[in-house]
């Protein structure tokens, strides 16, 4: 793929954007010159603002005529005439969406690969990720799906195995089975060895014969262990990418083990592919809520001026799951909480939390603000770190296995299931400011969120209606990014009545009462993104630089000490030591520390 430069794929062209702001337009002879770049018909307002940064960029200006670029076509140029506008009696702003709706995706076609189609993320969240996209009508109108592995198998038999992941869980159910077959029908297979240039030379001519001499773009899901991914983007890049259209590849997690597996490993990806055509996913950014985070903070007036260590004590990242390793202990022992949970999903929700304000909301802006505060933080330390690890437990007649009874776990395994840690990070705003996060399987609940502690009210009138607990007091602002999404705030509010009595309660944002339409799945929101080229919820290398930056100090020294984690029944909230590390920074755990949780 390396012979695809970038200027060839259908680039989000981000970094080089500005905002677009009404009153940067020409006057005199001039109108308003606009290229759309990284336009998505799935975006397109009824009503646009030129000053919308996701949708339009200012970049020349040209006599007479508005010329709109967009992805699909990134090679032609679309005139819009503000002549012709103003005879509909339509502004420039609307002239375009009419223009921009009405270009044709005839000659344009996108081809999906899913390497490692007969694997278990391929048929839990790839497949039916396509499919809810295509039930949506969001996917351009002429698509394949491929899958490909080195299991024999038909397209038909391809189809059923993808079939029986399929679920209508779309609210308009009505064509659900019909629209099913007419996706299925856009699925085939090739079996194939991943590093055969000719098993993806065929590919090729299947992907081409279904391109019809369109223009083909063309996407690669990695589906895949870790140690093949080179073999398969080496074989796919010489014999299977895009000769007229973009070639991209999303790459799961793990991305290396630490700073230098990550490093050899993007060192091998830009032997064949750059930058722009790498989608390393984390699909923590592609939950609602994350997604919602950076819209919670920088449109609403009232959050913006509290988010620093003026207002805030402690933040906190938790994430538990009330199962175990289940059927992945191979891959897990290797890898262990922090890793899998930790450097990836928690950092990444972490870093969006903490950022300063961007530029705009393009990629480029945003991942550099990543970035920064990624760079500001202080590495781990060991002793900012408790690690567990889950034993087995009886509960109503029920026995849960350990860790280690797992078959695919060696029986002396110190791998962390749980793991706890305070991070820093040293700049401005959050100087002092702990950070705590917890991840950890087989516990008593399934659950990910973020809890904001917000600081003592200064000089408190109510203190003596709160009793000694002052800590109880102190607003505390959660989003709970699942299961059942919300966002609420902890107030204290009087009680209705004669007296003074205080009692706290929820403002409350609870997304099943507010929202009917089902959330969308963070794959299908990723892989879409990944098709139209926009890469705001990818990470870049030089973010996982910094990420591993930060842990791999701590994990070597985890391994080389051979530190053993304390040990938690299957089922319980995890080990006390999580207890102590956070008192060491005056905290309380939210997710356990509150009389309120049970109402939450
Ligand atoms: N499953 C999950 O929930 C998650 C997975 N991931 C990541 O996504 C990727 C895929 O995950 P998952 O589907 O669980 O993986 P699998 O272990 O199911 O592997 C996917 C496919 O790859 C092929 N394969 C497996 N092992 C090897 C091997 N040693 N050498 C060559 N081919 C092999 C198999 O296909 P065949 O034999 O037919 O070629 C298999 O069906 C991994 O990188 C994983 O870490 C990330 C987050 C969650
Ligand atoms: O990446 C991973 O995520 C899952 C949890 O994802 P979720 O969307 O179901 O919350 C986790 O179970 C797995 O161990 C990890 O590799």
């Amino acid at each position: 793929m390396a012979t695809l430069s970038s200027s060839t794929c259908y680039s989000s062209s981000s970094s080089s954007s500005s905002l677009y702001s009404p009153s940067s337009s020409s006057s005199g002879n001039y109108v308003r010159s606009v290229s759309i770049s990284s336009v998505s018909k799935r975006f397109l307002p009824k009503k646009i603002s030129l000053s919308s940064p996701r949708y339009w960029n200012v970049v020349n200006m040209q006599d007479g005529a508005v010329t709109a670029k967009t992805t699909p076509l990134l090679a032609n140029e679309i005139p819009v005439k503000e002549e012709k506008a103003k005879e509909g009696g339509l502004s420039v702003e609307e002239e375009i969406i009419n223009v921009v709706g009405s270009i044709p995706d005839e000659n344009e076609t996108v081809s999906i690969t899913v390497v490692g189609a007969s694997g278990d993320l391929a048929k839990k969240k790839i497949f039916p990720a396509l499919f809810a996209l295509y039930y949506e009508d969001c996917l351009p109108k002429h698509f394949t799906v491929f899958g490909y592995a080195r299991s024999k198998m038909t397209d038909e038999e391809l189809r059923d195995m993808v079939s029986r992941t399929l679920t209508c869980r779309i609210d308009k159910r009505e064509n659900c089975s019909e629209k099913m077959e007419q996706f299925l029908a856009r699925c085939f297979y090739h079996s194939g060895q991943y590093d055969s240039e000719n098993n993806f030379k065929e590919l090729d001519k299947k992907l081409k014969e279904h391109e019809g001499g369109r223009v083909s773009n063309r996407l690669f899901y990695l589906s895949i262990p870790p140690n093949i991914f080179i073999n398969v983007v080496k074989s796919a890049s010489c014999s299977a990418s895009s000769s007229n259209g973009w070639t991209r590849v999303i790459v799961e997690k793990p991305f290396g083990r630490d700073s230098e597996s990550s490093a050899a490993l993007t060192r091998g990806l830009k032997e064949y592919l750059v930058e722009d055509q790498i989608f390393r996913i984390d699909h923590y950014l592609g939950k609602e809520l994350v997604e919602n985070l950076s819209v919670l903070r920088f449109s609403n007036l009232i959050f913006e001026p509290l988010w620093s260590r003026q207002y805030i004590r402690n933040v906190q990242f938790i994430f538990s799951e009330d199962f175990g390793t289940e059927g992945r202990g191979g891959y897990f022992d290797s890898y262990g909480i922090i890793r899998d949970i930790m450097q990836n999903h928690l950092l990444q929700i972490l870093a969006l939390f903490a950022m300063e304000t961007p530029v705009s909301l393009d990629a480029e802006d945003i991942r550099n603000e990543k970035v920064k505060v990624l760079r500001s933080m202080r590495p781990l330390q060991l002793d900012n770190v408790v690690v567990g690890q889950y034993k087995s437990c009886i509960k109503g007649g029920v026995n849960y296995q350990g860790y280690t009874d797992d078959e695919t776990v060696p029986k002396n395994s110190i791998t962390p299931t749980f793991a706890a840690a305070a991070l820093f990070i040293d700049n401005a705003r959050w100087d002092g400011v702990p950070f705590l996060m917890k991840a950890g399987k087989a516990l008593h609940t399934r659950r990910a969120e973020i809890r904001v502690q917000f600081r003592h009210v200064p000089g408190n009138l109510y203190k003596k209606n709160f009793g000694m607990d002052l800590d109880r007091a102190t607003n505390e602002l959660v989003i709970r990014v699942q299961p059942d999404e919300a966002i609420f705030l902890k107030i204290n509010n009087k009680v209705p009545g004669l007296g003074m009595k205080l009692d706290r309660s929820n403002l409350n944002l609870h997304y099943a009462a507010r929202y009917s339409k089902e959330i969308p799945d963070a794959y299908e929101r990723l892989l879409l993104d990944a098709i139209e080229g926009e890469r705001r919820l990818f990470i870049r290398s030089d973010e996982l630089d910094a990420a591993w930056a930060l842990f791999t100090p701590l994990l070597k020294e985890l391994e080389e000490k051979k530190i053993v984690p304390e040990l938690y029944p299957y089922g319980s909230r995890g080990p006390v030591g999580a207890h102590y590390l956070s008192a060491k920074y005056n905290v309380r755990w939210g997710d356990i520390s509150s009389a309120d949780y049970q109402h939450e």
